[in-house]
């Protein structure tokens, strides 16, 4: 999988930084008043799913040196490593298979030589079991009664898929079953989840791949404190508590029944592992027919990624464009705006998606890359976005290429404002596009009766360059299955880009330094003498805080 040649001495990077400065002084206005097919050269329907991506500063030519940049990054290859189980996660020595979590057909996939698909299927019955009981009401908590409330207790991968796909699929939820997630290791994050849940009715999954995370540990004791305060016999746990985790004798030592636990792998990254017992919750409050179909949606996405030449691979063209305004446009962000009230965690799932896997400036090779990696993944859902920052979009002086998602049908058809929701989504990339010109902008003053000297003012405010690049996905409904394959729509888009910057993708060495120090403070916090052995402001700070406390 290694790329032998670095991104920027590739010759397409060559092509396409030539081809920039032509580009650059064309306007997207002149490129679709120039070619009436645009819209259909660019754009691709999978399903459900339609992805527009005419509004982008690109020709047919852009598309070709892009696709040829993948083509010389070795991507067709580092696909099938991918997907046939190959170590390509080299710095933790794993294979990366979350594809195989939602690998429908059961092909097998072979990790060491064994197929991992007989103990995927085996949990996901478990989790079907298990699921059912709880929806059904046969699993009852220990004074007989129904379980009603459930919190999850992760952190980062273990908490933010399950948020997410709760959320923007709470149309297909039980009534009288409530989903919580506790993740920060503020107190208050516990205190306030459990403070109006029965402790009778309530399960907790404490979900962490390594079962060693401070902040979910801390809060499973809390919460296992909270629980026993009522029900007193420690036996009751069992009825209380399951674990979602890689590490059985973790698990054990906590005290949580084995029976009680669903596994996973190592070759599950914790960004990834929403497809697996991690979603425990979410096939509890969708039920499991409901998650089989968002296993589903990502299979399809899996076979179209895996299968479809470049020029028409949707995840390919995401990643592409992608690289396209973030090492020739020089665009440092990137924005995810659902139009889609359910969908309001979606970018904030994949700024953990995004920038844990390719937030990284060392290279395959170990060296130092000499060009930009991955974006700052930011978004909030249409329309409040709107009213907050995209003036700085459509005015500001940076690029901030955007993804538009919006479902054609809504799951709450309330008088007319799914359309009004809808004309802003059309409205928003056509404006981002077009802009307004100097004359636009000054004979709408005049229409509106402005004096000379208030036209001679005002009009240089109320320009907009346009030419703003932007994605327009639109699905028709978000479904499980549409879920699914957007999600995996975006892991793949992720999964290219690391291979075309040539940076290793799947594993996540920045977390670590902060929480060593976090280590190494703590015990410095349990007494009241000022410490000296930081750098002053370190020093400062913690011995203010012991002075405030
Ligand atoms: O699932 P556990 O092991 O608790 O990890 C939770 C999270 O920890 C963070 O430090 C990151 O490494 C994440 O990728 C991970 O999802």
């Amino acid at each position: 999988m290694l790329n032998t040649t670095p991104f920027d001495k590739t010759a397409a990077y060559k092509k396409l930084k030539t081809h920039q400065k032509s580009i650059a002084q064309k306007s997207m206005r002149a490129l679709f008043e120039e070619d009436p097919d645009r819209f259909k050269k660019f754009s691709i329907r999978f399903g459900d799913i339609f992805l527009d991506y005419s509004k982008n500063r690109i020709t047919t030519r852009t598309r070709s040196y892009l696709i040829q940049l993948a083509e010389e990054a070795g991507l067709a290859d580092a696909i099938e490593q991918m997907f046939s189980g190959e170590k390509i996660n080299a710095t933790e020595g794993r294979s990366v298979l979350h594809t195989a979590l939602r690998n429908r057909s059961n092909s097998p996939v072979l990790v060491d030589g064994k197929d991992v698909m007989p103990d995927i299927n085996d949990v996901l019955g478990k989790m079907k079991d298990f699921s059912g009981r709880i929806r059904s009401g046969a699993w009852k908590g220990y004074s007989g009664k129904e379980i009603t409330d459930i919190v999850n207790i992760g952190i980062g991968g273990s908490d933010l898929g399950p948020v997410m796909v709760t959320e923007a699929l709470k149309a297909y939820s039980k009534a009288g079953l409530n989903v919580h997630f506790v993740s920060n290791v503020d107190g208050t994050h516990i205190a306030e989840t459990v403070k109006s849940l029965n402790p009778e009715t309530t399960l907790f999954m404490i979900a962490s791949k390594t079962f060693t995370t401070q902040e979910t540990m801390a809060n499973a004791i809390s919460a296992r404190n909270w629980f026993l305060e009522k029900a007193v016999d420690s036996e009751h746990v069992k009825k209380h508590f399951v674990a979602i985790s890689t590490n059985k004798s973790e698990v054990e030592k906590f005290g949580i029944d084995p029976e009680n636990m669903f596994g996973f792998w190592d070759w599950v990254g914790g960004r990834y592992s929403l497809w697996s017992a991690i979603g425990l919750s979410i096939a509890c409050f969708i039920g499991y027919q409901n998650f089989e179909q968002l296993l589903a949606g990502a299979h399809d996405m899996d076979k179209h990624f895996r299968t479809t030449k470049l020029d028409r691979n949707i995840p390919v063209i995401l990643a592409l464009l992608g690289v396209w305004y973030n090492n020739f446009f020089d665009a440092q962000s990137h924005a995810i705006l659902p139009y889609d009230q359910y969908m309001h965690r979606f970018a904030a799932y994949f700024q953990q998606g995004d920038m844990e896997s390719n937030g990284k400036y060392v290279g395959r090779d170990g060296q130092p890359v000499g060009y930009q990696t991955g974006p700052v993944i930011w978004g909030e859902p249409g329309t409040n976005g709107q009213h907050a920052f995209y003036q700085l979009i459509h005015q500001g002086t940076k690029l901030v290429p955007c993804d538009f998602i919006a479902p054609a049908t809504s799951h709450n058809p309330l008088g007319d404002h799914h359309k009004m929701l809808l004309s802003n989504f059309f409205a928003q990339t056509e404006a981002l596009m077009n802009g307004k010109t100097y004359e636009e902008a000054k004979a709408e003053l005049e229409a509106a009766g402005k004096n000379k000297e208030e036209i001679d003012f005002l009009t240089p405010f109320k320009v907009f360059q346009g030419n703003k690049p932007t994605n327009s996905i639109l699905v028709k409904k978000i479904s499980p299955k549409v879920l699914g394959s957007l999600i995996a729509m975006y892991e793949h888009k992720i999964f290219v880009q690391g291979v075309i910057w040539n940076i290793f993708s799947f594993d996540q060495w920045g977390v670590e330094l902060g929480k060593q120090l976090a280590n190494n403070i703590y015990p410095e916090l349990q007494n009241d003498w000022p410490v000296a052995n930081h750098d002053s402001s370190t020093n400062g700070l913690i011995n203010q805080y012991k002075r405030w406390r």
